[in-house]
């Protein structure tokens, strides 16, 4: 058997064309969307996202700035540069790309970011808004793995494991798997036998950063495999599965690249939108 392969890139741009409709039909009420990132440091990979992510939303006519702060900058820099922002009313969502910079505390600043902006979903507030079903900013890899999933049919009943308990995938992500009422187990580095017990789950969702940690023999026949991996090695962006080989037991595979992160960066335009209709009272 050969999985089906869920094309990121071809997903994406479907769910990004409908959302410059959206952006279009706003613009002509005189509401423009506006997208601001801020990064502190010149880590090359944080900087192809946050560029990327600029683009996009430019791509779809949302306007879109980057706040470039030094390697060396304080918090109470990034958190001027917040209540700035925050208290802006042309910029819709604000995004702080992390990891920051050791000198800098990531808990403070995502508290310090205005819900209301708060497009990553990464602030306690809207966390605690996710975790009791209200209204609020979805984190965008959770998002978007679940945009992937709608692809492959209903959840109900289906047993899952989520690998890797990060605030900004595994939680989240189970927290959404549940609501599908899927069985979710959440495994983690403490886990015991991990790749042992894989074998008996219907879909599975890799977040560690550890190539080749999935191979094929872990894999039910005809399981959903969803890997949000991402790790350079050499020259080559790989994820968590041995894809070669998971592809021929799986039934649903996402690659790497073109899978779960193109997904990620239109799941921040998604919220963008949602973040301009908000503010103005249009849903
Ligand atoms: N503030 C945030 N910081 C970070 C997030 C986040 O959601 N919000 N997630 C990651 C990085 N990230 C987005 O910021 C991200 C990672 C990967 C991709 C992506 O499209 N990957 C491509 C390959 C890109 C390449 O070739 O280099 C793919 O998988 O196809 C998008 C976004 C940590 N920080």
């Amino acid at each position: 058997m050969t999985a089906n392969l869920l094309n990121g890139r071809e997903i994406a741009k479907d769910y990004r064309a409908g959302l410059a409709e959206e952006v279009e039909k706003l613009k002509e009420n005189g509401i423009t969307p506006n997208l601001t990132v801020i990064i502190a440091g010149n880590d090359g990979a944080s900087l192809s996202y946050v560029r990327s992510k600029n683009r996009a939303a430019e791509k779809i006519g949302m306007t879109s700035d980057i706040v470039h702060l030094d390697e060396d900058a304080t918090e109470d820099e990034v958190l001027e540069e917040l209540d700035r922002l925050n208290n802006d009313d042309n910029v819709s969502g604000i995004l702080v790309q992390v990891p920051l910079p050791d000198q800098i505390s990531e808990e403070k600043v995502l508290e310090s970011i205005a819900p209301h902006k708060d497009v990553d979903g990464f602030s306690p507030v809207n966390i605690g808004r996710m975790y009791t079903g209200q209204r609020t900013f979805i984190p965008c890899t959770p998002l978007g793995i679940m945009e992937l999933l709608k692809h492959t049919g209903s959840l109900e009943g289906k047993d899952i494991a989520v690998i890797g308990r990060s605030h900004i995938v595994g939680q989240p992500v189970a927290k959404l798997l549940t609501d599908q009422n899927a069985t979710v187990t959440l495994m983690h580095s403490r886990t015991k036998n991990m790749t042992d017990k894989l074998s008996g789950f219907d879909v599975i969702v890799s977040a560690v950063g550890s190539p080749g940690l999935i191979k094929a023999e872990h894999i039910k026949d005809g399981a959903i495999v969803i890997d949000v991996g991402n790790t350079m090695v050499g020259d080559k962006l790989v994820g968590d599965v041995d894809f070669d080989a998971a592809k021929e037991k799986a039934g649903w595979i996402t690659p790497v690249p073109g899978g779960v992160g193109p997904l990620t960066i239109t799941m921040v335009l998604n919220n963008t939108l949602l973040a301009a209709k908000w503010h103005n009272g249009v849903e």
